[in-house]
């Protein structure tokens, strides 16, 4: 999405300017006077071209949007739907910035442009190790208590969507749990959704090597992930608190228990997005419900209430909505006073799950 936007932020830049080195100290001193002259702004989009490392996507909208802002005023486009990824994000990036006057748009460019340079050109300076979100989460929320280790997926805005660093970060998470001294571990949501899946914007941040090169990576990062929760050696117990979609329903066959509430539903519109099933649900969903009800919601995308996933062995409890937190949290406190020999028969159970 985000390379998209680039290419056209470049694109857009005025074509009659030739690519020149950039007037860094010019820049300077015009920041101090806090008034960046058109000759600035032109400058500075030009320097944009010559980045030698890639700022970011984030960044990419950023600048995007303040060029667009800079150059036309307010947003006043209509806002695009929630699958045309590129141009909502655009869109998204662009409408932030409000009635920013255009001056002040021009000036925030110049003065971005001005720090990416600096900072690109210096971030090999960088100490390995001094990353601050080495030990603490973005996307994640991890608590350990009353024997009890509970990962939360936390981009409630975006329904819990599974991001590119949500993938790594609950890896993370899982391996950190499945060393700590928890009994049981906790997969849960927060917000209405549980999640809605693999975030969409991922498969539209193309890499210099191309989409093949996206393929790869996404599909060495969909395996390492999907491992992590077959060979996870606790129970590992999902609690569903709202709607679950795509991979995060598909990775519940791999789940010891899961626990609902009524307002949960799932749903696998893989065929409507040109994708196949992952996470082994089309052996796990075959083996749970049988070939005719798998085929039904992996094939053709059926919706299923928490009742119906009950009913079809994909859920171990439904719990109404109001009491469903309490319930749960106290069944599992009780749970995790279990004697440690849990684990011999939690990979009894699943032997006899895989060959049965
Ligand atoms: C790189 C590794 C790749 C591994 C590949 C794994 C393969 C996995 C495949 C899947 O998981 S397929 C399923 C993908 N998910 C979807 O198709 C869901 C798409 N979203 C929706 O249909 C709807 O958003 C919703 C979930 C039904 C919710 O609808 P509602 O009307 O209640 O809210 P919205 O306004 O649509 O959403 C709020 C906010 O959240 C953003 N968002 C929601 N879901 C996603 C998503 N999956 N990816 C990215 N963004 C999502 C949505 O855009 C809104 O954002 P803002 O407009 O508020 O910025």
């Amino acid at each position: 999405m985000a390379n998209a936007a680039w290419r056209l932020a470049q694109r857009s830049c005025p074509s009659h300017l030739q690519v020149i080195s950039f007037p860094v100290v010019q820049l300077h001193m015009n920041r101090t006077a806090m008034r960046a002259s058109q000759k600035d702004f032109e400058n500075a989009m030009n320097q944009v071209k010559l980045l030698k490392k890639d700022p970011g996507n984030e960044v990419k909208l950023k600048l995007y949007a303040l060029y667009k802002q800079a150059t036309e005023g307010p947003c006043n486009m209509p806002k695009p739907g929630v699958f045309d990824l590129i141009n909502k994000a655009k869109w998204d990036a662009w409408n932030t910035l409000g009635s920013l006057p255009k001056e002040t748009a021009r000036q925030n460019y110049v003065d971005l442009v001005s720090s990416l340079s600096s900072s690109l050109e210096s971030s090999s300076q960088v100490e390995p190790g001094t990353d601050r979100k080495s030990t603490g989460y973005e996307t994640l929320m991890v608590t350990s208590e009353d024997g009890i280790t509970k990962i939360t997926l936390n981009r409630p805005a975006k329904k819990n969507a599974i991001n590119v660093e949500m993938y790594h970060e609950i890896m993370r998470a899982l391996k950190a749990a499945s060393k700590d001294d928890s009994s049981i571990t906790v997969l849960t949501g927060n917000g209405d959704y549980y999640s809605s899946g693999n975030d969409l914007t991922n498969f539209t941040d193309i890499p210099p090597g191309g989409v093949e090169e996206k393929a790869k990576n996404s599909a060495i990062l969909l395996r390492e992930f999907v491992g992590c929760f077959i060979d996870f050696p606790k129970p590992l117990i999902a609690v569903v608190n709202g709607p679950a979609v795509g991979i995060s329903v598909t990775i519940l066959g791999l789940f010891d228990a899961v626990y609902a509430s009524d307002r949960a539903t799932f749903h696998t519109p893989f065929s409507h997005l040109g994708q196949s099933p992952e996470g082994c649900s089309s052996y796990t969903f075959l083996k749970i419900m049988g070939p005719a009800k798998a085929t039904e919601m992996l094939v053709f995308g059926k919706k299923l209430t928490a009742g119906e996933a009950c009913a079809q062995g994909l859920v171990t409890e439904v719990f109404p909505d109001s009491t469903f937190q309490k319930e749960v949290w106290t069944r599992l406190k009780a749970f995790a006073k279990l004697p440690p020999n849990v684990s011999i028969h939690l990979l009894l159970l699943r032997t006899l799950k895989i060959i049965s």
